[in-house]
C-alpha cells in the first residue's frame, strides 16, 4: 500500500503522542520498556513508511528524527501548559521542562544556593522538576512528614539504584515496610540503650583528644580532616565493633575518598531516578561507591562472625538481645551498617566543623561557652561524661545555631504522592498525585519571618530564654540589635528541623546530640584555638557543597593547650564580636 507523505508524517506524529501518553501515565523505569517505547516504533514506521521517504536517501534517519522531534515537542507543551497539574506552581522554565536541568545545576555542589535564590525569587513554593516542588513554609511541614504525612519520593530510587533487592532504611518508600525495618532502630536509640554507647563515645573522644595534643603547636591543622576521621572511626565502632583507625592511621585505605567521591554522582541520580537503571549496569560508572559499599559489606561480615563484644548499633540491629517476632536478615544489617556509616559521620563531622568554624568567628560566643564549659568541667573532671549536658543551656544553643545555620542535609529530604490516591493537601498547598516535594532546610532555617534578628549570623542566644539573653545584655527581647526595636525579635522553634521531622525522620538524632555536645565539651576544656594566619573566613560557606549529606572544605586552624597559649588571644575583646542587624550597640559584652 502506497502512502503518501503527509500521512507518514500524521503516523509518526500519532505514535509520537501515544509515547508520551504511556510514559506519563505508567512512568516506566527499566532499561527494556525504555527501548520498546523508544526504538521500537520508529524502527517499525521506519520499515512500513519507507515508501512514504523514498524521496529522502535516508528514511531511516528522517523517522527517527521526527518521531523524537514530536516526542519532546509534546513532553516540553505538556509540562508548560496549563493542563499541567503543578502549572499554578511558579518555577524557572527549564526546572518545569525536566529534572536533567536540577541535575546539572546540583552536580557543582552549590543546589542549595540555587533553591534558596529561587525562593527569593518565586516565593515559599517553587516547581523545581516537572512534578516537584521545594517549599519554604513552616505550615507545610507537619502535613508532609508528620504522622499523617507522606511516604518518601522516588530521589532514594536513584541514589540507590544498586540497591535492587535489600535497601537501606532510609530509602524504604512503602511506609509499612519503613515501619518494620525502623524497630530495631528505634530500640537501638532507647533512652535506655543510649548509655551503652557512652564508653564508645568517651574512648574515641580521649584519642582524638590525644592526637590533636600531638598536633598542637604553631603550625596548623585541617580541623575537617580530623573531625572526619574522628566521626568516622566512632561510626565504624557503632556499626561494626570498630575496623577503622583512621585517627591513628589517616585514611590509608581511601575509605574516606570512596566515600565522598561517589557523593556527586549519587546527587545527580537522584535527580533522575530512573539513570540509575542504566548506572548499575554499566561497568566501570560508579565504582567507588559500590567499591564503599563493599568494604562496609566486608566489616559487618567480620562483625556478625565475632558476635558481641559490646553493646553497640550493630547488637541491636541484628537482634543480639533477642528480640519478639523474626529478627532482620543480616543482608538487611549489613545494608543499614553502611547507611550507619553514612548518615552517621558525616552529617555530625559537618555540624562539629561548622560550629567550631562559627565559634571562631564570633569570639564572644566562644568566650561564653567555655565559661559555661569551665564551670561544669574544670580541670581534671572528665569532660567526656555526659552527666551535665542537660544543664548546659548555652551548649545547647551553639549546637542549634550551628545546626539552624548549617544543616548538615542542606535541601531536606523528599516525599511523594502515591499514585491512586488523588493527591493531598499539604498545609496551603494542593499536590496532586505522583507529585514530590520537600522543606528546604537551608531556606527555611534563614528564613527572617522564623528567626530573626539576622538570621544568616551565628548567635547562640537567640536560643535562650528572654531572661537568659537579658542576664548577657541584650535587654531587649523584642530586639537585641535595635533599641528603637526596629528589627523584631521571632524565634520559631518549629521551622527548625535539621535532622527532619516525622515517623521517618533522623533515628540516629540523640546519638549525634550526644556525640557532638560530648566532643565540643572536650575540645573546650583543653583547648585554644583560631583560625591559621591569613585563612580567608569567606571561603567557608563557599568550600561548603550540598551533595544531600553536605561536604565541607579545609578548616586550617591553629590549637594549643589551655594556658601555655601566651597572648594567644590577644585583641580577643576587639575581635569577632558578631554583628547583628540594626547595629549591635555593644549588647552582650
Ligand atoms: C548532626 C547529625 C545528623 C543530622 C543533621 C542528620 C539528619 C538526618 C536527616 C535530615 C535524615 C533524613 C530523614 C528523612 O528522610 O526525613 C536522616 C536520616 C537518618 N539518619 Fe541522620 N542525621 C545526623 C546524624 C545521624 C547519626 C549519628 C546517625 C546514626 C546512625 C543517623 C542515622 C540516620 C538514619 C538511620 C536515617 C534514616 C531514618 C529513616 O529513614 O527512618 N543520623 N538524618
Amino acid at each position: 500500500m502506497a502512502t503518501s507523505l503527509p500521512d507518514a508524517i500524521l503516523a509518526i506524529l500519532a505514535a509520537a503522542l501515544a509515547c508520551h501518553l504511556i510514559f506519563n501515565r505508567y512512568e516506566p523505569v527499566n532499561p527494556r520498556s525504555h527501548s520498546a517505547l523508544l526504538l521500537m516504533p520508529p524502527l517499525a514506521l521506519s520499515l512500513l513508511l519507507r515508501p512514504a521517504f523514498s524521496s529522502t536517501s535516508h528514511p531511516f534517519l528522517a523517522v527517527f528524527t521526527l518521531y523524537y522531534s514530536f516526542l519532546l515537542l509534546s513532553v516540553v507543551a505538556y509540562r508548560l501548559s496549563p493542563l499541567h497539574p503543578l502549572a499554578r506552581y511558579p518555577g524557572p522554565i527549564p526546572c518545569r521542562i525536566s529534572k536533567f536541568w536540577m541535575a546539572w545545576i546540583s552536580s557543582d555542589g552549590k543546589q542549595h544556593e540555587y533553591y534558596t535564590r529561587l525562593h527569593q525569587k518565586y516565593g515559599d513554593v517553587v516547581r523545581i522538576g516537572p512534578n516537584e516542588l521545594s517549599m519554604r513554609d513552616v505550615n507545610a511541614i507537619d502535613p508532609l512528614m508528620g504522622t499523617n504525612g507522606l511516604p518518601k519520593g522516588p530521589h532514594w530510587d536513584g541514589r540507590m539504584a544498586e540497591q535492587t533487592t535489600v535497601r537501606a532504611l532510609i530509602s524504604i518508600r512503602d511506609p509499612h515496610e519503613h515501619m518494620r525495618r525502623r524497630k530495631p532502630w528505634n530500640r537501638a536509640f532507647r533512652a535506655a540503650n543510649m548509655k551503652d554507647y557512652e564508653e564508645i563515645l568517651a574512648n574515641r573522644v580521649h584519642e582524638f583528644i590525644s592526637q590533636l595534643e600531638r598536633q598542637s603547636g604553631p603550625g596548623h591543622i585541617n580541623l575537617t580532616e580530623w573531625i572526619s576521621r574522628f566521626t568516622f572511626d566512632f561510626m565504624s565502632d557503632m556499626a561494626f565493633g570498630g575496623g577503622s583507625e583512621m585517627l591513628r592511621d589517616g585514611d590509608k585505605d581511601n575509605t574516606w575518598h570512596l566515600l565522598e567521591s561517589g557523593l556527586p554522582l549519587a546527587l545527580v541520580l537522584s535527580h533522575v531516578p530512573w539513570l540509575g537503571k542504566y548506572y548499575t549496569s554499566l561497568p566501570g560508572i560508579g565504582e567507588d561507591l559500590k567499591k564503599f559499599r563493599s568494604y562496609c559489606q566486608a566489616r559487618a561480615l567480620r562483625r556478625h562472625a565475632q558476635g558481641s563484644r559490646t553493646k553497640d548499633l550493630f547488637h541491636y540491629l541484628i537482634g543480639e538481645e533477642g528480640v519478639e517476632g523474626d529478627p532482620p536478615t543480616f543482608a538487611e544489617v549489613a545494608s543499614d551498617g553502611v547507611l550507619a556509616i553514612v548518615a552517621g559521620s558525616d552529617t555530625t563531622a559537618t555540624t562539629l566543623v561548622c560550629l567550631f568554624y562559627s565559634l571562631m568567628e564570633n569570639r564572644t560566643a566562644f568566650r561564653r561557652l567555655r565559661d559555661e564549659v569551665d564551670k561544669y568541667y574544670p580541670p581534671g573532671e572528665d569532660a567526656s561524661a555526659t552527666t551535665h549536658h542537660a544543664k548546659m543551656k548555652y551548649l545547647r544553643a551553639v549546637v542549634d545555631e550551628a545546626l539552624r545555620l548549617y544543616p548538615p542535609v542542606l535541601s531536606g529530604s523528599q516525599r511523594a504522592v502515591p499514585k491512586g490516591t488523588g493527591g493531598k493537601q499539604v498545609g496551603p498547598y494542593f499536590l496532586p498525585e505522583g507529585t514530590s516535594a520537600f522543606v528546604h532546610f537551608y531556606s527555611i532555617h534563614r528564613d527572617p519571618r522564623y528567626f530573626s534578628p539576622s538570621p544568616d549570623a551565628f548567635w547562640p542566644e537567640r536560643w535562650l530564654s528572654a531572661e537568659d539573653r537579658q542576664a548577657y545584655g541584650y535587654s531587649y527581647p523584642s530586639s537585641p540589635s535595635d533599641k528603637s526595636n526596629k528589627v523584631p525579635f521571632i524565634h520559631n522553634p518549629s521551622a527548625f528541623i535539621p535532622f527532619s521531622y516525622g515517623p521517618m525522620n533522623c533515628v540516629g538524632k540523640k546519638l549525634a546530640l550526644q556525640e557532638i555536645r560530648t566532643l565540643v565539651c572536650c575540645v573546650m576544656q583543653k583547648f585554644d584555638f583560631r583560625f591559621a594566619e591569613g585563612y580567608d573566613t569567606g571561603r567557608w560557606e563557599r568550600d561548603l557543597n550540598d551533595y544531600f549529606v553536605s561536604v565541607r572544605g579545609e578548616l586550617p586552624v591553629v590549637i594549643s593547650p589551655r594556658g601555655q597559649g601566651d597572648g594567644f588571644w590577644s585583641g580577643d575583646a576587639q575581635r569577632g564580636h558578631v554583628s547583628l542587624a540594626g547595629g549591635d550597640a555593644g549588647a552582650g559584652r
